[in-house]
């Protein structure tokens, strides 16, 4: 059927023939992160896809639109459109396109009955097409609908009108966000007249564009709640759907219940095309997700071995359904395979039914925390901030008696900490906290001696009188952190560096990972090249620096005679490491190339460092860092676990710091950071696992600490959390210490109960410039002074990663590009001679335990002196 367009005329005169580009048509930047194989054939079908960018237009073209009434034309008419994974082959379906939004029915009449079966913004759309095979993808990072036109003209006037409802969607986006500032701006004027409003009114209209800038990157972060409602219609499509395969799955056999046995099979038959979905999967149609392991956990506990991992379980579905679900025992081929679309179909419909769930309470919790924070409230009234003052005075207080009047120990908490430590924890040091999924066996420590000091000889605690205390110590630590200073870092080091970057970070919202990642499964991502607008202008080996931020807590350590008060330090150093990531979800590091070096020299911090990515293969960054106090390497390298919804990062690796006035020489492992939603704009980080320190000139302590995986359905009470005890050579606890990885460390059991390290406060507008904290924003700065010193390696020469950061994104890409390409030249070239790269300032070694290490080799900074880096050779990386 010829689509049916209520004004042909306007489109036609934008129609090009077939072999024409439309407007708005230009070669992806990012096509190449579809297949980042070399060979030849995959770049073959890469150059058959390509990317729509948007139409450009001119300023007084998009006025126009934005005043302009008249909608785009309403385009419908029948497409073909490939079935929902796991069903095979393409299907005819009416599409009508109207307002920006794409609507499908199974047929005409279905439309006009208003009986949809998806819908689809397009204006959040990457929007993919091949014109030899007239197909156009729309990947919303949520969902991914392949459709075919039946003949070249239908396609290009799709596409044509698909650009235009795009561009369209996205003015009147743009246009009601203006419309919410400027009625934003007169409420503001409202108060403004208002005495007690004054003061806040202030604040707020003092600097409009930043106003306006936050609610856009808001806005940005925020997903659409159209999103919401689309995948719940998707849900509902679903759900008729698999009633109808149950019934076929009815009508196939007779419904006996299938044994464990074949459950099982069929359970790990699933299992294993879950490690690494076959590459015709990497991109499946309509929710385009693999299974993943949490979702296996919605099986029945009872007929499954449930493998929800590392502790994000998904409740299960109930017994009665999933016996409904169950194979029969004489299970045919077809009803084999029937089943295993159920099981398919219904992990897609948990899948979309948690991802909304998801998306709501991060919302929740989003605006939550900006009220906390005071961020809102700042932007209210100040009476309503007093009064959540006072009530979370209130609460506090009222928590702080509950844990009094709970505490059966009537001594003063002082000598609970200092007597009762040493003894009691013997016994229970011989448990081991199971790290990952426990949230909380530190906090258990106190009452675990509260309760086996008491009578409780059975060493097994009461999990319902636990669980409560846990969450009192949580919120007491989180109280003595809220009452401790926050230092502004430049308040604090006042240093004549840049306080904030020259352009803020583009959005990168409208990106495909859902792509990118499935198409990588598998692969090291370190080694896939990524479109630049994914990236922060940083690189690995200056995220290993950043890790310094908190030096002074080395500065501290090198000067604390008591060697287990010592270590308490260097157990907050390690966490402080990570407090950074709160705000670095949104962009990834640029990878180093072999041989890219960075520098970093703070006088005001009385450090220096060196760092250089010395292998490729598989990815090593090395680092090494001297001060008069202490010092400090790790060489690191990542590898990483796709789940579907969440990316692992494993790092291996060794930190190591050594303190010359006590000769101590510390290790300690780093544990695993998580990036929960990655497709979407939810993305938050979490750290996971156990970190054990050692002294390894010296073993009379060594500390533990774990960073609690947070509980799925839990409160977050715990989100974040980080419990740590330092032991003597006996296993007693001699300190004890906890807090938050983003919030900061407090320590009860010293001589002086106190904050031993708190974030430094995040600089103005950071949401506009990556995240950044000051240290990150001064890391890439390049000056006059410092041009001449740094070798030609130094990543602050780095072309792309200085485009990006200028905010010349398109240049950065076509730069990015060249970059790697040079780098996979001489990659060949040294293979062509049978030669490995050397390092330049770093060696290979083996530690005691046999690891393969990477030290300094001393040279840099002598050769940094004399003859100066402009002298001498170096490797010609861009
Ligand atoms: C695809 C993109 C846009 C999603 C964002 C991924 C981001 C959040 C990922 C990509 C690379 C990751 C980093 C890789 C390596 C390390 C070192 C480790 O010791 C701490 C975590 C840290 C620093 C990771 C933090 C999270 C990280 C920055």
């Amino acid at each position: 059927m010829e689509p049916n367009v209520s004004s042909l005329d306007r489109i036609k005169s934008r129609m090009c023939g077939p072999d024409q580009t439309p407007a708005g048509w230009h070669r992806p930047a990012h096509s190449r992160s579809r297949s980042t194989s070399s060979s030849s054939h995959s770049r073959q079908k890469v150059k058959v896809w390509e990317v729509m960018e948007d139409l450009r237009m001119d300023k007084s073209a998009s006025e126009e639109t934005r005043h302009d009434v008249s909608y785009p034309s309403i385009c419908e008419g029948y497409l073909m459109k490939k079935r929902k994974w796991p069903l095979k082959g393409w299907h005819k379906r009416y599409f009508v396109l109207e307002k920006g939004i794409l609507r499908y029915s199974k047929n005409q009449y279905d439309n006009s009955k208003g009986k949809l079966r998806g819908s689809v913004d397009v204006s959040l759309a990457v929007m993919s097409v091949n014109k030899k095979a007239r197909r156009i993808d729309l990947d919303t990072g949520h969902i991914l609908y392949h459709i075919m036109a039946k003949s070249h003209d239908l396609f290009y006037m799709w596409v044509n009108k698909l650009s235009i409802h795009r561009m369209y969607k996205r003015n009147e986006v743009a246009f009601i966000h203006n419309g919410f500032l400027q009625a934003l701006s007169q409420d503001r004027n409202t108060a403004q007249r208002k005495n007690s409003m004054q003061e806040t009114a202030k604040i707020s209209s003092a600097n409009p564009e930043i106003n306006e800038a936050k609610v856009s990157a808001w806005l940005q972060q925020t997903q659409d709640p159209d999103n919401c409602t689309q995948e719940l219609n998707r849900c509902q499509t679903d759900l008729s759907d698999l009633k109808l395969l149950v019934q076929k799955l009815h009508s196939l056999d007779s419904g006996q219940a299938a044994n464990n046995g074949e459950l099982q099979r069929i359970h790990s038959m699933q299992n294993l095309s879950l490690e690494k979905p076959k590459k015709k999967y990497g991109k499946i149609w309509g929710h385009n997700r693999t299974l993943s392991r949490d979702t296996l956990g919605m099986f029945s506990s009872k007929h499954l071995s449930a493998s929800s991992h590392l502790g994000t379980s998904v409740p299960s579905i109930p017994d009665s359904i999933s016996s409904q679900l169950a194979p029969p025992v004489s299970s045919s081929f077809e009803s084999q395979k029937l089943f295993q679309d159920i099981c398919t179909m219904s992990q897609r419909l948990q899948m979309s039914l948690s991802a909304v769930h998801e998306a709501l309470s991060q919302e929740y919790h989003r605006i939550q925390e900006a009220w906390t924070s005071g961020e809102l409230r700042q932007n209210t009234s100040v009476q309503i901030n007093n009064l959540c003052t006072t009530l979370t005075e209130l609460d506090m207080q009222s928590h702080q008696t509950q844990i009094h009047s709970r505490s059966e120990c009537s001594d003063s908490e002082e000598s609970f900490h200092t007597v009762t430590l040493r003894k009691s924890v013997r016994r229970s040091s011989s448990f081991t906290p199971s790290v990952a999924d426990s949230t909380a066996e530190y906090f258990d420590a106190c009452n675990d001696i509260h309760r086996t000091e008491a009578s409780d000889e059975s060493g097994l605690s009461d999990a319902s009188s636990a669980s409560e205390p846990d969450e009192d110590r949580a919120w007491k630590y989180r109280a003595s952190l809220s009452k401790a200073p926050t230092k502004l870092r430049q308040g604090q080091w006042s240093t004549s560096r840049r306080t904030s970057l020259l352009a803020t970070c583009p959005d990168n919202s409208h990106v495909g990972l859902i792509s990118i990642l499935y198409n990588n499964i598998g692969k090291d991502l370190s080694l896939v090249s990524m479109p630049v607008v994914l990236n922060e202008p940083v690189n690995l080996i200056q995220r290993l620096c950043e890790e310094l931020e908190y030096s002074e807590l080395l500065d501290t350590a090198n000067e604390t005679d008591d060697p287990y008060q010592r270590m308490v330090y260097i157990a907050a150093f390690a966490i402080s490491g990570y407090g950074t990531a709160q705000y670095r979800n949104r962009y990834k590091p640029f990878n180093p190339v072999l041989g890219e070096t960075f520098e970093c020299v703070r006088e005001d911090r009385g450090f220096r460092y060196i760092g250089e990515q010395v292998s490729h293969h598989p990815p090593i960054s090395a680092c090494h860092a001297v001060s008069e106090n202490f010092c400090f390497w790790q060489d690191q390298r990542w590898r990483n676990r796709f789940w579907g919804k969440s990316l692992e990062i494993i790092p291996t690796g060794m930190v190591n710091v050594t303190l010359p006035k006590y000769g101590d020489h510390y290790e300690w492992n780093k544990v695993v950071t998580c990036v929960q939603n990655v497709l979407s704009q939810q993305r938050y980080l979490e750290h996971y696992g156990e970190v054990v320190i050692r002294n390894l000139n010296n073993s009379l302590c060594t500390c533990n600490i774990t960073f609690v995986k947070s509980r799925y359905w839990g409160s977050d009470t715990n989100k974040n959390a980080v419990q740590g005890q330092v032991l003597d050579q006996s296993g007693n606890v001699v300190h004890r210490f906890g807090g938050f990885w983003h919030e900061g460390i407090f320590c009860d059991t010293l001589p002086n109960p106190q904050c031993i390290w708190k974030p430094h406060l995040q600089p103005k507008d950071y949401n506009l410039y990556y995240g950044f904290s000051s240290f990150a924003m001064e890391m890439n700065e390049l000056t006059p002074d410092l041009t001449p010193l740094l070798p030609l390696t130094d990543t602050r020469l780095r072309p792309d990663q200085r485009l990006l950061e200028e905010g010349e994104v398109k240049e950065a890409d076509k730069k990015k590009d060249e970059v790697e390409e040079k780098q996979r030249a001489r990659r060949k070239l040294l293979a062509k001679k049978g030669e490995e790269h050397i390092p330049r300032f770093f060696r290979k070694s083996v530690d005691d335990a046999g690891r393969e290490v990477w030290l300094t080799n001393g040279t840099y900074w002598k050769l940094r002196e004399n003859p100066g880096f402009r002298k001498i050779k170096t490797l010609e990386l861009w």
